[in-house]
């Protein structure tokens, strides 16, 4: 067995991110600008945001966060939004999911320029990465090409079983891996809640991507010998062995899958990591103006 490391992965990439941040201020005068929206003060979500600003500083980015309480309106955010829209000094916004019930995702998302929509979500990039155009990929499903890419793990003509059909992982991926591109060139399975036989289609799986949100869920007697596993899975359990006070598990039970496996990527440290790298590559793409010109 071979570790995805996502800690050494996401350093080597950040290196050069870093180093295009510093030609395009020498450049243009200015860094690449992300900016984040949270609302409410759920654990995760604050620290994932705060990582997201903490990278951005690492690589020469801008960044800016506006936080909000629970109680914040739709309308109140929308109007916000559009504020980024239009000033030129951002590259790229992002809003923090999951968003408090009475606020409609699929509204926050559309109203996203879609030339600042570095997490990928708008149907505009969605529909251009089916296409195969240029586009903000979601960061997720980036980082997992990233982390193939860096391992130099060849997946054409490989079955690559998905688990798990989220709009913001389980479908790209199932997408990302068919098209006619490496990493892709695989043949997809995209298994769901409603799945028949799910062990069944998972043990034919060359490459299993876990993306379902439960600790443990993929076991061992379900991976083929020699199998790739991605886990994108993050499950927080309070914890009183941590500093932190809480342990995050992944999707796949590690310690008896590891054994059987050709590559695997650990939770912390994997998939976690990569999707910040996603994050801070579609950035700086948006700022050198490479998608949308
Ligand atoms: N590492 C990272 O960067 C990221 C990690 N995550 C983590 O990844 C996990 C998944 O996230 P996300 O995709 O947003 O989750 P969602 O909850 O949106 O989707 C979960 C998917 O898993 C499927 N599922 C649930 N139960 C089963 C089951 N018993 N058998 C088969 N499929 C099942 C659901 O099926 P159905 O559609 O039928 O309901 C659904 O498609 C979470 O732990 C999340 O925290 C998420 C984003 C980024
Ligand atoms: N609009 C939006 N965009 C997202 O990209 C988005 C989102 N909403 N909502 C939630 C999920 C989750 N997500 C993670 C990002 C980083 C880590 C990460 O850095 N994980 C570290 C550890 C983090 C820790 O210690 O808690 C690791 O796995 O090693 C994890 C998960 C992005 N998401």
């Amino acid at each position: 067995m071979q570790l995805l490391d996502g800690k050494f992965a996401s350093e080597k990439i950040k290196t050069e991110i870093a180093e295009e941040a510093a030609a395009f201020l020498a450049q243009s005068g200015r860094k690449p600008h992300l900016v984040a929206i949270l609302v409410g003060n759920d654990g995760g979500s604050e620290t994932y945001v705060a990582s997201k600003m903490k990278n951005c500083e690492k690589v020469g980015f801008k960044s800016s966060l506006f936080r909000y309480d629970n109680s914040v309106t739709e309308t109140e955010l929308l109007a916000k939004i559009e504020e980024i829209n239009k000033d030129a000094d951002v590259d790229g916004l992002i809003v923090q999911l999951p968003l408090p019930k009475h606020i409609d995702p699929e509204k926050i998302t559309e109203t996203i320029d879609y030339r600042k929509d570095v997490d990928g979500f708008h149907p505009v990039n969605l529909g251009r990465m089916m296409r195969n155009l240029p586009c903000f990929i979601p960061a997720t499903p980036y980082g997992i090409l990233l982390m193939l890419q860096a391992y130099n793990i060849d997946t054409t003509g490989k079955h690559c079983v998905v688990v798990g059909r989220s709009n913001i992982v389980g479908s790209p991926m199932s997408i990302l891996m068919a098209r006619n591109a490496n990493p892709g060139n695989c043949t997809v399975t995209l298994t769901h809640s409603k799945t028949h036989n799910l062990k069944e289609m998972v043990l034919q799986g060359d490459i299993v991507v876990a993306a379902i949100g439960r600790k443990n869920f993929v076991t061992a007697d379900m991976v083929k010998s020699g199998a790739i596993i991605i886990d994108v899975g993050i499950n927080r359990e309070t914890s009183t062995e941590t500093k932190s006070g809480f342990k995050l598990y992944g999707d796949v039970d590690f310690e008896n899958v590891v054994p059987k496996v050709s590559w695997i990527t650990p939770v912390p440290g994997g998939v976690g990591l990569m999707t910040i790298v996603g994050l801070l590559k579609n950035t700086l793409a948006s700022a050198k103006g490479e998608i949308y010109s």
